[in-house]
């Protein structure tokens, strides 16, 4: 193992007070405070109970976990190495009497959120109502609650929206009426819940200040409002607080994270020490350099300097493509030259900025057989099977959660259709009570003959599902409502590829819950508290493939190579983002981007792209603009084009080993010349070809052209540059 550098090191040993790194990508700062941790316990004989360390995500907090074991003897259990939400429902499950909800209460993920306000939205008619969009109200609740301002949201929702004005009030009071119904919580009102259980509880407040005698946060610059209070409060007993951030890395400001938190630290902790480290240990200097030369462009930094002193590899490469199918086909074979070279597929990545680009790539991925892994698509747990099981044991572990219910009352079929449902949702509300009590209670509220049947018949599968479950353990209590609900019966049935994958799923839901039993204190409801907190990043495992994820996920992670797709604009800055004049964030983003790399850095834009279903040409990012060009290998093949020959395209030769054209920003040209099907044209650089057909107007004047080297290509006749010879 290497040894820490002096600034390393003092920030390992400063332990009194409160202390801020601020310091560049990749120099060492998590590696810092998993030390210091280490330290603390080593060597000044802190108790692992007294440590609060906070991490980004559950994955980190397992891999910190890890590191630790192996260099301390103390037992790790009692040590807090967690993110903001695990912390806060570890505090909540012991408080939550305090605040008028029950220990098993119920955590909303972000689709039971949005079910439950669409399901208000339609009870207050504003369901056709444009303004009003489920997904908008819930990331407006959501950035109010982690504002954490002294405003109504009613205000709080004018003041941004007057549209939506009218209704806000309402709507907020609604949904946080039918959570406490439910006793459930969203995931911000776990952190909101936790800093008004230390504001307003003497007893917590006093145990915890007197339990955290060092508390420690990474990714400091992405912590919001409520995050900074928690941290404010927790420490105050002791005042040794520990935090490592990089304010160029601030790239959560959409969801509320507060870029201040980490400029104004030594404000708000006055005596703070602040150390800086300027050796970066992760990214060869010619990537450093790149990442330096855009983020420079940011105002309002707190100036830093970062250096490297490894400079062995190759200059980072621009690749100007012309579609995004060539785009992916490079990024796969790069990725296979370089497997075959040695580098391992875990050790690479493809980051973009939207999802939607990676459909493109994983096709070209899988022609190439190149093993890859995915990030944000659909998680394990989000899956259907996993989320009806997960339906049915909120269902036993807490009776009043209605949404949950509502997802698996008619799953399997049970012939309570639609009709139905309605009406016993209707009784629930006018009662003011849950729909299962209604069912309990059918003979006396209902009226429907066949509706009370049905609801006798459910009572009494619930009656089998959750009886003395708290005397079993959770996967049999699971195993147990995956028979009795017939489910398993369903799965069964089907008979088909589908649903052998779902009863695959099913039993490894099964044999997670087997591996939590081996744990101290285990209980349904703390089975489920710990599955709503897991999100798609922590299924991260090094299964050998290439990792695919958006740019804000890659946070905090490194690999030998990195590829950045679609650093086109509008893509990368978003046009949002250029709307709204907020390109400074996109930057820090690019900045995150680029330094993830340890050895190899491409950078991929291309000329034309298929976005939201329309091709269209596309110009490079202004990110590449700002990189000075003679740190860049840059390789593609526009205009000016130095080689002519076709043969280039068709792409036996190494595609990064330079020799293609220099290529520049296009621009629209005049469309002149009387193009028709048949017509023969030449191109700089796929050659001759027929025009197979025409469509669009002016600017937006599209070709197809058959091109006898390469075969058929779209291309917009104003960017083109085609030659007609017949
Ligand atoms: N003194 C050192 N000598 C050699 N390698 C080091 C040293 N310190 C850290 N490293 C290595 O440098 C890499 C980057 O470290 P780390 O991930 O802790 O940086 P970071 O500042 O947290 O980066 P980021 O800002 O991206 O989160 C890691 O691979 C780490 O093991
Ligand atoms: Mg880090």
């Amino acid at each position: 193992m290497y040894q820490l550098n002096e600034r390393q090191r003092q920030a390992v040993e400063t332990i009194s007070g409160a202390v801020l790194v601020l310091a560049g990508a990749g120099s060492g700062k998590t590696r810092v405070l998993t030390e210091r941790v280490a330290y603390l316990i080593n060597e000044k004989e802190v108790a692992p109970w007294q440590i609060l360390a906070i991490t980004f995500t559950n994955k980190a907090a397992q891999e910190m976990k890890e590191r630790i074991a192996g260099v301390v003897a103390a037992d790790m259990r009692d040590m807090w190495i967690s993110t903001f939400h695990a912390m806060c429902v570890r505090m909540l499950r012991r408080y939550a009497e305090a605040l008028g909800y029950t220990k098993n209460f119920l955590i909303y993920d972000t689709d039971d959120t949005l079910r439950l306000l669409k399901k208000i939205l339609e009870r207050m008619g504003l369901k056709e109502n444009k303004s009003y969009s489920d997904r908008y109200i819930k990331n407006l609740i959501s950035k109010y609650k982690n504002d954490n301002t002294t405003l109504d949201f009613e205000q709080y929702a004018e003041e941004r929206n007057p549209f939506i004005a009218e209704y806000a009030g309402e709507i907020f009071d609604e949904y946080t009426q039918e959570l406490q119904k439910q006793n459930a919580m969203d995931f911000d009102d776990l952190l909101l819940n936790t800093l008004l259980l230390l504001e307003t509880n003497g007893d917590a407040r006093t145990y915890y200040q007197n339990k955290f005698h060092y508390v420690l946060v990474d990714e400091y610059q992405d912590t919001n409002m409520v995050q900074y209070k928690l941290i404010k409060i927790l420490s105050a007993g002791y005042g040794n607080i520990f935090v490592v951030g990089d304010d160029d890395q601030s790239i959560y400001a959409f969801r509320g994270a507060n870029i201040r938190n980490i400029l104004e630290f030594e404000k708000d902790f006055p005596g703070a020490t602040v150390i800086r480290l300027e050796q970066n240990y992760r990214s060869d200097k010619k990537i450093l350099d790149v990442a330096n030369c855009v983020i420079k462009n940011n105002e309002g930094r707190k100036g830093k300097t970062l250096w490297s002193d490894i400079d062995r590899g190759e200059k980072p490469v621009l690749y100007t493509a012309n579609s995004e199918y060539e785009e992916a086909e490079t990024i796969a074979r790069e990725i296979q030259r370089l497997s075959d070279e040695g580098m391992r597929y875990a050790d690479m990545a493809i980051l973009y900025r939207i999802h939607t680009l990676s459909r493109i790539l994983e096709e070209k991925l899988r022609l190439y057989a190149i093993p890859y892994r995915i990030y944000g698509g659909i998680s394990f747990y989000e899956r259907r099977e996993i989320k009806d099981m997960v339906a049915y044991l909120n269902i036993i572990a807490n009776p009043a959660a209605d949404l949950q219910l509502l997802r698996i009352i008619n799953t399997p079929k049970r012939a309570i259709g639609a009709a139905k449902v309605e009406a016993l949702v209707q009784a629930a509300d006018y009662n003011g009570i849950s729909i299962l009590e209604v069912m309990q209670n059918a003979n006396v509220l209902l009226t429907d003959k066949a509706l009370i049947k049905k609801a006798d018949e459910f009572c009494e599968m619930y009656e089998r599902l959750s009886e003395n479950y708290t005397d079993m353990s959770v996967h049999e209590v699971m195993e147990r409502a995956y028979e009795v609900s017939g489910y398993k019966k369903m799965l069964e049935e089907e008979q088909t590829p589908e649903a052998e994958a779902r009863i695959e799923n099913i039993a490894e839901l099964i044999n997670s819950a087997y591996t939590y039993d081996g744990e101290d204190e285990s209980s349904l409801e703390g089975f489920l508290q710990n599955i709503a907190l897991i999100t798609d990043l922590d299924s991260m495992d090094d299964q050998g493939g290439v990792t695919l994820m958006t740019m804000h996920a890659a946070k905090g992670l490194e690999f030998d190579a990195v590829f950045v797709a679609g650093m086109d604009e509008n893509i990368f800055p978003s046009q949002r983002a250029i709307d709204e004049d907020n390109v400074e964030e996109e930057r820090r983003l690019c900045y995150v981007a680029v330094t993830r790399a340890k050895q190899r850095l491409y950078m991929l834009h291309s000329n034309m792209r298929t976005l939201y279903g329309r091709m269209q040409p596309s110009v490079q990012s202004r990110f590449l603009d700002e990189i000075d060009s003679d740190l860049l290998n840059c390789i593609g093949r526009k205009k000016p084009v130095i080689s002519q020959k076709p043969a280039a395209v068709k792409g036996k030769t190494d595609l990064f080993s330079g020799g293609f054209s220099i290529q520049k920003k296009a621009s629209p040209q005049k469309v002149t010349g009387n193009y028709d099907i048949g017509t023969v044209v030449e191109h700089k650089t796929f050659g001759r070809g027929k025009v197979k057909s025409i469509a669009g107007e002016g600017d937006s004047r599209v070709a197809v052209v058959d091109f006898y080297e390469v075969g058929e290509k779209k291309m917009f006749l104003a960017f083109a540059s085609l030659k007609i010879l017949k």
